[in-house]
């Protein structure tokens, strides 16, 4: 692993060579996790928006120069990343705002941005040698994980709760993963995960503990920076769960901006479910721990009791002078219908989180009118066709008649 110079707890800041810890601070334990740091100065000539431009295949893997693993793996070839990045004209005028991206990452191969995480895991268990990986998971992390270990040839075992969406447990299926339906919340997934993890020896993919997944979900930075043509925005707004990808996002604005790449950063807003904030409440109150509460949401891919990745993802808020707002559970099925109607975009609920924060954040004018903001949607909203259908008014039906359909036409 030549590019990793070290990995540095988020708790105590000591540092540990690659060869020597796998997971997460042997000093702080879970709450540890560890930050993967490159040889910056080696990459700055590498590294630079020429050679980006050049003959680089549209995916995360044209980033492979600061990605802990050596090559993707021949066999790991299913596209991902270099998701769409569309400016939303008519969420503009709705807002009445100047500038508005959304960046549809619901685009990847499994409809989530955990594909990105997933891709990094993968190539990393090849490159061990693992032959079983398994993560804990609300059904993304997970489907997205038994995609790319399908790709690839590797088993896998899930856990995730049996309350999970029926289409994500469907992916799970149909990728041919060993399914765990764990009858619990997602906390007790995790543990049961960690447990069966340390016991047989797989390699685990679950962010809480694995460094190297949050590499992946970091790319998602370098690309809207490209896709802006480098100008970097003035928000990047994401929903908030364990807290990895926001800390994955704001990652590759720190890394851009130490390789020289941009010259100033962007604010990270964090949006949470009313029902299920810890980070809010920790950011708040100005602590570094969380205060477990029973999460109560419909949006599943955010129901967290404990963020695993919480205090990354307070770096992440506080570095950035930025901010994390909660919604209600109605705001954000009123987001997911707006943001199809306004965009053409369908996001599941935790994946459309963002666009019910930054309307409320408008509101009270922390986001002004003339802010570049991007929002970036994580999950499809086939994922949850029941949250769906429960945010619009039920279809008419008619018979077969002219007449009747004159009735009812607006
Ligand atoms: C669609 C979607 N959005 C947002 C998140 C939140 O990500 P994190 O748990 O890293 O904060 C998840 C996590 O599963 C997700 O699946
Ligand atoms: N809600 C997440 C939790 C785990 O995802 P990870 O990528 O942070 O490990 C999901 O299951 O999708």
């Amino acid at each position: 692993m030549a590019k990793v110079k070290y990995l540095q707890c988020v708790k105590c800041g000591k540092t540990y060579s690659p060869h020597e810890v796998m997971y997460y601070c042997p000093i702080c334990g879970i709450e540890g996790t560890l930050y993967v740091i490159y040889e910056y100065e080696k990459l700055k000539d590498k590294f630079t928006r020429q050679a980006l431009g050049k003959n680089r295949e549209y995916s995360l893997w044209r980033y492979l120069d600061i990605l802990p693993v050596e090559n993707r793996p021949e066999s790991l070839n299913l596209q991902v990343g270099w998701t769409p990045l569309y400016r939303a004209v008519q969420i503009q005028k709705e807002l009445g705002v100047d500038c508005v991206y959304v960046k549809d990452d619901g685009r990847n191969p499994t409809a989530s941005f955990k594909d990105r995480a997933s891709a990094i895991g993968v190539a990393k268990a090849i490159e061990l040698k693992s032959k079983v990986i398994c993560a804990a998971s609300t059904g993304n992390a997970a489907s997205s994980l038994s995609g790319f270990a399908a790709c690839a040839g590797i088993s896998t075992y899930i856990f995730v709760p049996a309350s999970a969406p029926e289409a994500k447990i469907a992916q799970l299926l149909i990728y041919g993963s060993n399914v765990v339906l764990v009858d619990g919340t997602y906390d007790e997934a995790f543990e049961l995960c960690l447990k069966a993890s340390e016991k047989f020896g797989w390699y685990n993919r679950s962010c809480a503990i694995n460094p190297y997944l949050l590499e992946g979900k970091k790319t998602v930075s370098f690309e809207i920076m490209e896709q802006l043509n480098w100008e970097v925005p003035d928000w990047i707004v994401m929903s908030i769960g364990d807290g990895c990808c926001i800390s994955g996002a704001w990652k590759g604005f720190k890394e851009m901006y130490e390789l020289g790449l941009i010259d100033r950063m962007p604010k990270m807003l964090g949006v949470q479910a009313s029902g299920s904030n810890p980070v809010n409440r920790a950011f708040r109150e100005g602590k570094n721990y969380f205060e477990y509460e029973k999460p109560d949401t419909l949006a599943d891919s955010i129901s967290v009791g404990i963020p695993r990745n919480g205090l990354k993802a307070l770096r992440a808020l506080r570095e950035s002078y930025g901010d994390v707002v909660d919604v209600e559970d109605y705001e954000i099925l009123e987001a997911m219908k707006l943001m199809a109607r306004l965009t053409g975009v369908f996001g599941e609920p935790a994946g459309v989180t963002c666009f019910a924060g930054l309307r409320k954040m408008i509101k009270k004018n922390r986001i002004k009118r003339d802010e570049k903001v991007v929002l970036i949607v994580t999950g499809n909203g086939l994922k949850d066709i029941k949250s769906a259908i429960s945010a619009v008014e039920k279809p008419i039906a008619i018979k077969p008649d002219i007449n009747e359909l004159k009735k009812i036409i607006k």
